[in-house]
């Protein structure tokens, strides 16, 4: 871990500031730019940000046109990408190419340079040479915006100064961004979900169950808890942590095991005869989205396996966090719980958020043909608990 992404994640984030994250998200999806500020040690960085992923000509010359005449856009890559392109660069998670001309520098060759999956071994041909260099506080928050809007974490940023930044921002009408507040927003937000909605769904399995929509304030992505018969408040409560797959919850992908530990959580459950709890998490592809979990598979078919493949895109092997799993446990009054899973993870995760874990309720089921080497994986790599 370089000492930038080791930065302390604040909690206690404004609301205001949360509602821009999450309207930041949605700008840079649709290929829009913002101003992210960092300080650290007294030093101020602010950058304007365009993700790689949808960049256009367009875009790219506003935001040439923001950095002006003098300074050249950089591109923020993973270090594994660069790596791949031929840079060394020690152990930097993240590091900044700025190329030497603007001419030559088009959308398409940004978004090839940002892609692993082109398989490039050398700099595409139209892209001229240049320099490269560690990333500042802000490009590092750039990153993590592009992360949370589940968007390849690649961004192109151009340096502005403070006052730039308030002239580019009531001028152009742009978002601005403190680090720290995009740094610390999926722990802040899930600290402001609220029940939103609950109805009664009988499962297959477990007829007497209902469904608990939690919202956050700043309008973020919802999380459920499935509620299965009426567990005690004052016993330990079985219940499972079960990040979103949509391959294999929903359409019986055979590369995971999802789909079986899904429905045999409801089933076990059910059969205990003391109720329980599902909480499914809007995590899917262990945080880093459907769109990028499918490029991951595209990197596995090619050899790498699944915490490589991830980091090979630029994410960390998981990049989950169990704070909304916390919050919606606390609402729903339940402080101490027996944990189906093998992970040991989110174990540690639920009771770094004052959880009590009473139990590891181990959560097996016999691998298909398909999933044998991701599962090993996971035992042999991730320390799932087989
Ligand atoms: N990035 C990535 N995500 C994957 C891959 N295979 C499955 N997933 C995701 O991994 C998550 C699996 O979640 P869980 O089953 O809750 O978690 P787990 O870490 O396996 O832990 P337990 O099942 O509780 O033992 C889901 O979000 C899947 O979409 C993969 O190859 N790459
Ligand atoms: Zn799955």
């Amino acid at each position: 871990m370089t000492q930038l992404s080791a930065a302390p994640v604040q909690t206690n984030i404004p609301a205001t500031d949360l509602v821009t994250v999450s309207r930041a998200v949605a700008d840079l999806r649709r290929g829009e730019i913002v101003l992210v500020q960092g300080q650290v040690n007294g030093a101020v960085h602010c950058v304007a940000v365009i993700a790689a992923e949808p960049l256009s000509d367009h875009g790219l010359s506003r935001l040439g046109d923001i950095a002006g005449p003098d300074a050249n856009p950089a591109i923020i890559l993973p270090r594994v990408r660069a790596k791949s392109l031929g840079q060394a660069c020690k152990d930097d998670l993240f590091i900044a190419f700025v190329s030497a001309e603007k001419s030559g520098v088009t959308a398409q060759s940004l978004a090839e340079i940002a892609n692993p999956l082109l398989d490039l071994e050398a700099m595409p041909s139209g892209v001229p040479a240049g320099i490269w260099r560690p990333i500042n506080m802000a490009e590092n928050a750039a990153i993590r915006l592009a992360k949370l809007a589940r968007l390849l974490p690649a961004v192109v940023t151009a340096p502005v100064t403070p006052e730039q930044l308030e002239t580019l921002a009531r001028g152009q009408n742009l978002l601005v961004l403190q680090s720290e507040s995009i740094n610390g927003y999926e722990n802040a937000s899930a600290a402001t979900l609220r029940p939103v909605s609950e109805a009664r769904v009988p499962l297959e399995n477990a007829e007497n169950a209902k469904v608990i929509a939690f919202r956050p304030d700043d309008g973020g992505q919802e999380h459920l808890a499935i509620v299965i018969d009426e567990p005690a408040k004052d016993q330990p409560v079985l219940i499972r942590l079960h990040s979103e797959c949509f391959t294999g919850d929903l359409i019986g992908s055979l590369r995971c095991d999802c789909g079986p530990q899904l429905r045999g959580a409801i089933a076990e459950i059910a059969k205990s005869g003391k109720g329980g709890i599902i909480l499914y998490l809007r995590q899917e592809g262990r945080g880093i989205g459907l769109v990028n979990k499918l490029r991951a598979y595209a990197l596995q078919d090619r050899g790498f396996d699944t915490l490589d493949a991830n980091e090979e895109l630029g994410f960390d092997a998981d990049e989950r966090v169990y704070r909304p799993a916390a919050e919606m446990l606390r609402q729903l009054g339940f402080g101490k719980v027996r944990l189906l899973t093998n992970n040991p993870e989110k174990l540690s995760g639920l009771e770094s958020w004052g959880v009590t874990v009473s139990e590891r309720v181990p959560h097996k089921f016999p691998s298909n043909g398909h999933n044998a080497f991701y599962l090993q994986t996971k035992k042999d790599r991730a320390g799932h608990l087989f």
